[in-house]
């Protein structure tokens, strides 16, 4: 039995030299989780995925419409097991039954898009926008990563790096998802890693595995859960298309 140490609460993962909110957890699911999900990712039908010039992805249950309106159903059981029960298990602070979704609309993700991006691919900085609550749960899978974060005032000349494990999981929230864009650039080699560059450097699962200071990068998959604001099931929306 793969034993797991998550968090007693969230405030233990907190990464203290970000904006609020960042949060990371190593080892958030086990190495034969991380299979289990790779190989069910790898044998969905091929015209599941969408391809993009640096990346390919999925969006489960759907892609979201031209008005961010998600047409709402089940997640698969495959990712949303043991993935979110897991996630929603964490209490936010000390003697407290909220978790990061509590205050979402629908109190838990409705979402997730996967994305797979070979070495050398990446993607621009950019924010998540309002579609969504201001919550993403990011999974790593298959290789290490490094998220560059920085201010949307660009008027701020800093920036953060955040070095991803595999099988770890990143919440950002907060200021860290309203006031800040994030990206991952198109580089086969992280480099410069260590506790002066890598602001979750003290949070790592594997601080060795990166001691190194240059890492290659392999192919690296993501899971990021999401719940759409808007979500309406089929039954209402045909019910509406019936009025008219
Ligand atoms: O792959 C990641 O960790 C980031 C993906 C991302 O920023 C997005 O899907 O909006
Ligand atoms: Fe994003």
């Amino acid at each position: 039995m793969e034993d797991l140490k998550l968090p007693s609460t969230l405030q233990e993962a907190l990464i203290s030299s970000l904006p609020a909110s960042g949060y990371y957890v190593p080892n958030f699911i086990t190495p034969t989780e991380e299979e289990q999900l790779l190989r069910k990712i790898n044998t969905v039908p091929h015209p599941t995925w969408k391809h993009l010039s640096h990346r390919r992805l999925q969006a489960h249950p759907s892609p979201l419409s031209s008005s961010n309106t998600l047409l709402a159903a089940d997640l698969p059981a495959w990712l949303s097991d043991p993935v979110i029960p897991r996630l929603l298990s964490i209490p936010l602070v000390n003697d407290s039954k909220d978790n990061i979704f509590s205050n979402s609309p629908h109190g838990e993700p409705n979402h997730c898009l996967i994305n797979e991006y070979q070495p050398g691919q990446g993607i621009h900085a950019h924010e998540d926008g309002d579609a969504y609550y201001p919550v993403v749960a990011t999974i790593s899978l298959g290789s290490h990563i490094v998220l560059d974060v920085k201010p949307k005032d660009q008027a701020k000349d800093v920036g953060w790096r955040i070095l991803q494990e595999p099988r770890s999981l990143l919440i950002t929230t907060g200021e860290l998802y309203t006031a800040c864009l994030h990206g991952i650039g198109q580089i086969e080699i992280d480099e410069d890693l260590g506790a002066e560059g890598i602001t979750n450097w003290q949070l790592l699962g594997d601080q060795g595995a990166f001691s190194g200071g240059q890492v290659v990068r392999e192919t690296r998959i993501s899971l990021t859960f999401r719940d759409v604001k808007k979500a309406q099931r089929l039954g209402k929306v045909f019910g509406a298309l019936g009025r008219r």
